[in-house]
């Protein structure tokens, strides 16, 4: 099964677990291709039976640059992966008060993409973890175990 990781991304957090979710899928036998800046070519070339986005946010509740252009791509051009799993790791600080708000706009892009979530976003707050690649491993072995379903 072939996973495109997407990722958005200020300071380097969100690229980090972005690599380490890909490094836990591969040994889990998927075939996961994270490109930290990938076309809408590229991806739908790749054509993946799954999609798995790492985002932080920033400013007030927005997406990183670096993740925007692709997103408005996805969402002028809606290539047809109705049905396809799909999953949303998300990174933020709840002393904001659009908590994750980056994860929810990737979710909202999900649904008008027809990417079904199977397993709920998780949010993970840099307030209080130093350790997000690490913190996100039961939920990514989650998704993994919904994904070979
Ligand atoms: C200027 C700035 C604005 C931010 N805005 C938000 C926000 O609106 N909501 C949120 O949950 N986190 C917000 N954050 C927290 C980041 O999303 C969080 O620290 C994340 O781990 C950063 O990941 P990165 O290193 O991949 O950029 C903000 C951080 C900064 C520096």
């Amino acid at each position: 099964m072939k996973v495109a990781i997407l990722s958005g991304s200020v300071y380097g957090t969100a690229e980090e677990v972005a690599r380490h979710a890909e490094k836990l899928l591969e040994l889990q036998g998927l075939e996961a291709r994270y490109q930290p800046r990938v076309s809408l070519e590229e991806l739908v070339a790749f054509d993946p039976d799954a999609v798995l986005t790492v985002t932080a946010t920033t400013g007030m509740g927005e997406l990183p640059d670096n993740l925007l252009p692709l997103y408005h791509e996805l969402r002028d051009r809606l290539p047809n992966w109705r049905g396809r799993p799909g999953a949303v790791l998300a990174l933020g600080d709840s002393s904001y008060e659009t908590f994750c708000g980056g994860g929810e706009l990737m979710r909202e892009l999900y649904a008008e993409l027809g990417l079904c979530e199977v397993v709920e976003m998780l949010r993970l707050d840099a307030s209080e973890t130093v350790t997000p690649e690490v913190d996100a491993e039961p939920w990514l072995a989650t998704f993994v175990a919904a994904l070979k379903a």
